[in-house]
């Protein structure tokens, strides 16, 4: 659906040249939810901004749906972008205009017949939850409900991608937590494609299907948002994910002499079997559990823990686990 191929783009100030993206190739297949992530300064906003073309890249080819955005003429591009919705971190609402209007908005220049825009306008709102709110101006609504609106107004001219650049940034945990819901209703209702960019580890795993780790204008790590977060590979990736997470540190010193320290990873279905006892059970190893969560990625529940095996046969052990679909990670 999206392609970035080999995608640069460079900065010149008075402070010299920067370069916010160097040679990024990226896929996104329709139907996905794709997550991009970095700190601050890595090149998302440059990234998702070249999707719509936002930002002109100095280098390479951005094709959504088949067409190449980045040779567009302005008319061509004009009704690409008809296809391709987009929300912002603090939303860019017109603060002279009803929320109604603001909904509006998008058809109207495209010309449609009023008939046709009130009645799409009526639905929109309807949809999520703003009907009661028509009336009103941007500056009478909550955050979320501004977000909302943003949402109607990205979905107006019925897009098959939504651009969402930090989305959720300006929200509190509860209002971000009712936008994801929202974004992953439209995503599984409708089908729709949604690119978002983020700071949040959080948004990630609540509803993103893939992710790609963008640092200093490269993608540093890519895959299955489960894949990236069980078994990162980069170290920005992981220093992410931990400054996340509470006490998910262990204290090795408390490992019994001769203990085998490991890292188990349960996914899906094995997340709530009783597999640590059953084969405590039949190799005689003892365990200690050090560290551990059980939690969910995009509703895939799975489980983390450090544990210390002592005693018994810890080769036997490990290789039953595996068997059993739980990732062994040994270490020490
Ligand atoms: N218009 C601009 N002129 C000059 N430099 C820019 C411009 N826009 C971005 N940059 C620089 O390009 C790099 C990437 O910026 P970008 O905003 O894409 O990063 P980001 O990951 O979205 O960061 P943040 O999370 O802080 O928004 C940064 O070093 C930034 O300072």
């Amino acid at each position: 659906m999206i392609r970035l191929e080999g995608v640069t783009k460079r900065y010149r100030s008075a402070a010299g040249e920067r370069v916010a993206l160097d040679a990024v190739d990226l896929h996104v297949a329709k139907g996905q939810v794709f997550g991009v992530v970095g700190r601050s300064g890595a090149g998302k906003s440059t990234l998702i901004r070249t999707i719509n073309r936002l930002e002109t890249p100095d280098g390479g080819r951005v094709v959504v749906g088949g067409q190449d955005i980045t040779a567009m003429k302005p008319a061509e591009l004009r009704a690409a972008r008809r296809r391709i919705g987009m929300i912002f971190q603090h939303f860019n609402l017109l603060n002279s205009k009803t929320i109604a209007e603001n909904v509006a908005f998008p058809l109207k220049l495209e010309g449609r017949p009023t008939a046709e825009i009130e009645a799409r306008t009526a639905e929109l709102l309807d949809r999520l939850g703003l009907a009661e709110h028509a009336k009103k101006h941007p500056a009478q609504l909550s955050g979320g409900q501004k977000q909302r609106v943003g949402i109607a107004r990205a979905l107006a001219c019925g897009p098959e991608v939504l651009l969402c650049d930090e989305a959720t940034s300006a929200l509190d945990p509860e209002t971000t937590d009712e936008i994801l819901t929202l974004l992953d209703g439209l995503n599984r209702e409708l089908g729709l494609t949604i690119v978002l960019i983020t700071h949040q580890m959080e948004v990630v795993r609540r509803v993103c299907d893939r992710v790609a780790v963008l640092k200093d204008g490269r993608i540093v790590e890519e895959g299955a948002t489960a894949d990236v977060f069980l078994h990162p590979q980069s170290p920005v990736t992981r220093a992410m994910l931990a400054e996340g997470e509470d006490g998910e540190g262990y204290d090795a010193s408390v490992v019994p002499a001769g203990g085998r320290l490991a890292k188990l990873t349960f996914r899906g279905g094995s997340t709530y079997e009783p597999e640590l006892s059953r084969v405590a059970r039949t190799t005689g190893v003892d365990y200690s559990i050090l560290s551990g969560r059980i939690s969910r990625i995009r509703g895939e529940p799975y489980g983390q823990m450090v544990v210390a095996f002592t005693g018994g046969d810890a080769d036997a052990a490990t290789a039953q686990l595996t068997a059993r679909g739980v990732v062994v990670e040994a270490l020490s």
